[in-house]
């Protein structure tokens, strides 16, 4: 488990980099899907001051296997979507300002452009708010149970993120490094969309479907053709 705590490391150690965290209000983890192992920051350690050795592993139930500090507080989140998405490798969670200005709107973030299209085919969707019920509970868990929901009928390889109803962004990836990327674009098309709104007086309207196309699919998919073969 030790690389993976590097890449966890330095995967967290991206969010104040790429400015998406203020304090420590944001976390990455990153899963080992052969042995069901997730490896997260810890809870509420200040970035400049975590190392390797503080991350903390856990199992699919979330107990403890590893580690003497305390998992981040969305640890039951991270885990839902590792059980719902088999195909995810990282999963990230901030409250960069943008991406949480439509979580407190409790909007989408509709596809606009080409920079939503490279890597989001579609709107990146706002959950329902949760119930009283499921705040007063397992709250984070439910939080991620609110997740999957959202995805029912959606992909969540081909739309990596989602806003949570008054809260922020969860985005996800192959890799904790990926999801990181996502969460950095997402942040980016959402001060765009909202400044899109604005300037348009709210008439702005989704992209052609055939742009979207074309750029998601360009760099997504068998016939993908964008950057160098590997
Ligand atoms: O959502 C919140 C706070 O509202 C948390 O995600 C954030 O502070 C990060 O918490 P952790 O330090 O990961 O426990």
């Amino acid at each position: 488990m030790e690389h993976l705590k590097q890449e966890v490391l330095e995967a967290n150690l991206l969010l104040p980099k790429h400015k998406l965290i203020t304090f420590t209000w944001g976390n990455v983890s990153g899963i080992d899907r052969e042995k069901g192992l997730i490896v997260i920051k810890p809870s509420g350690v200040e970035y400049e001051d975590m190392t390797a050795d503080d991350m903390v592993v856990v199992d699919l139930n979330g107990t403890v296997v590893e580690g003497s500090l305390r998992p981040s507080s969305d640890t039951p989140t991270h885990i839902e979507l590792y059980r719902s998405f088999p195909d995810i490798g990282g999963v990230v969670h901030t409250h960069s300002r943008w991406a949480t200005t439509f979580a407190q709107a409790g909007m989408p973030i509709p596809a606009l452009g080409t920079t939503h299209g490279d890597y989001f085919y579609g709107a990146v969707p706002c959950t329902r708010a949760m119930t009283p019920a499921e705040i007063a509970g397992e709250y984070e868990k439910e939080t991620g149970k609110v997740i999957v929901e959202t995805f029912r009928d959606k992909n969540p390889n081909q739309v990596p993120a989602v806003i949570v109803h008054s809260h922020g962004p969860f985005t996800w990836g192959a890799t904790p490094k990926k999801a990181v990327e996502n969460a950095v674009v997402l942040e980016e098309c959402a001060l765009m969309a909202w400044q899109d709104l604005l300037v348009s007086n709210n008439t702005v309207q989704p992209m052609q479907q055939e742009l979207l196309d074309k750029h998601y699919l360009r760099k997504h998919g068998k016939n993908a053709y964008y950057g160098q073969k590997a």
